[in-house]
């Protein structure tokens, strides 16, 4: 009970407890991608629930990476004063604010973006949608994109982002070798897939060192056979940390829990709710992983 509530120190911030909101995408903001008043009241709200750390729902980083007609958008100077409004909530209600940065790559559609979704490979998320791959230059571009934005998230008082490299989205895209077949170092090796995480990261630590927090959101399995496995997963997060990530948050699916009778694996149907706790866990990749035997990929809590 004492480590649930009690207070966490988190790369020497101070939570209040270990209970975390998870980033929930609203569709609040306007089609302009700004910050409504019913997002700010849906967030005071969410402030004043106890939790000690609120993941807020993606900021996207350009208009073409929006996540539904509605997300809301990090992507201009605009969003600060905004989301400043929103940081003062809660730091009032003494909560501590991340907020997740993303891009929707081959998840968005065309009929709200006005053009084609992006992705890694032209590999379609959608049947009904084809996407447009994407250049060196358009990478440099991206990552530049969620360089700007974490820096407006740090003006905005933010004290952390979490890169949104799950479920299917353009980072999420880059990790799995399903939707990535590049044979450049963007593709190929985990190291390589992981490379345009690696190098968001690095362009936040160059401008902001350790000012800002930064979390990685990925998944613990490809949603579907193949692709990504659990041994995948362990390695990323070794070089997420290698990267200077703080903290990884794991998504569904492979992920082993404690439980009374030994190490299980974790099941959003079996377990659900209980997910967001491990974005303050900082999960230990003993480099044991066997592709062939995934119940070698137990993670450790530190
Ligand atoms: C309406 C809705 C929107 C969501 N939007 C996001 C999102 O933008 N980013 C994200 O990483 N997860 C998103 N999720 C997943 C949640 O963060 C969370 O993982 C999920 O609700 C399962 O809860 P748990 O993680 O506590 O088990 C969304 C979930 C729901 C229900």
């Amino acid at each position: 009970m004492n480590l649930l509530f009690g207070p966490f120190t988190l790369n020497g911030k101070q939570l209040k407890n270990r209970l975390v909101f998870a980033p929930t995408t609203t569709s609040f903001a306007t089609e302009n991608a700004e910050v409504t008043p019913g997002l700010v009241d849906y967030y005071r709200q969410r402030a004043a629930g106890g939790v000690g750390t609120i993941i807020m729902e993606p900021g996207v980083v350009s208009p073409r990476g929006k996540l539904t007609s509605k997300s809301m958008g990090i992507y201009n100077d605009e969003a600060i004063d905004s989301l400043s409004e929103i940081t003062k909530i809660f730091k009032d209600n003494g909560v501590i604010a991340f907020i997740q940065l993303a891009h929707s790559g081959p998840r968005g559609r065309s009929s709200f973006l006005g053009e084609m979704p992006v992705s890694p490979s032209a590999v379609p998320f959608f049947k009904d949608e084809p996407t447009y791959e994407l250049t060196k230059e358009d990478i440099d571009h991206v990552v530049k994109d969620f360089v700007a934005g974490a820096l407006r998230a740090q003006q905005a008082g933010f004290d952390g982002i979490e890169l949104h490299a799950a479920h299917g989205y353009l980072l999420s895209s880059f990790l799995s070798p399903i939707m990535n077949r590049r044979t450049d170092e963007y593709g190929g090796s985990n190291a390589n897939r992981a490379k345009i995480v690696v190098d968001i990261i690095k362009g936040i630590r160059e401008q902001l060192g350790d000012k800002l927090l930064i979390g990685v959101r990925f998944n613990g399995k490809e949603y579907g056979d193949q692709g990504l496995d659990p041994a995948d997963a362990v390695e990323l997060a070794g070089i997420f940390e290698a990267a200077g990530a703080d903290l990884l948050h794991v998504s569904a699916h492979e992920v082993e829990v404690p439980s009374w009778w030994g190490w299980r694996p974790y099941r959003p149907h079996l377990l659900r709710g209980k997910m967001s706790l491990w974005a303050l866990f900082k999960l230990r990749a003993p480099g044991q992983g066997d592709r062939n035997n995934p119940g070698h990929c137990r993670r450790q809590i530190k």
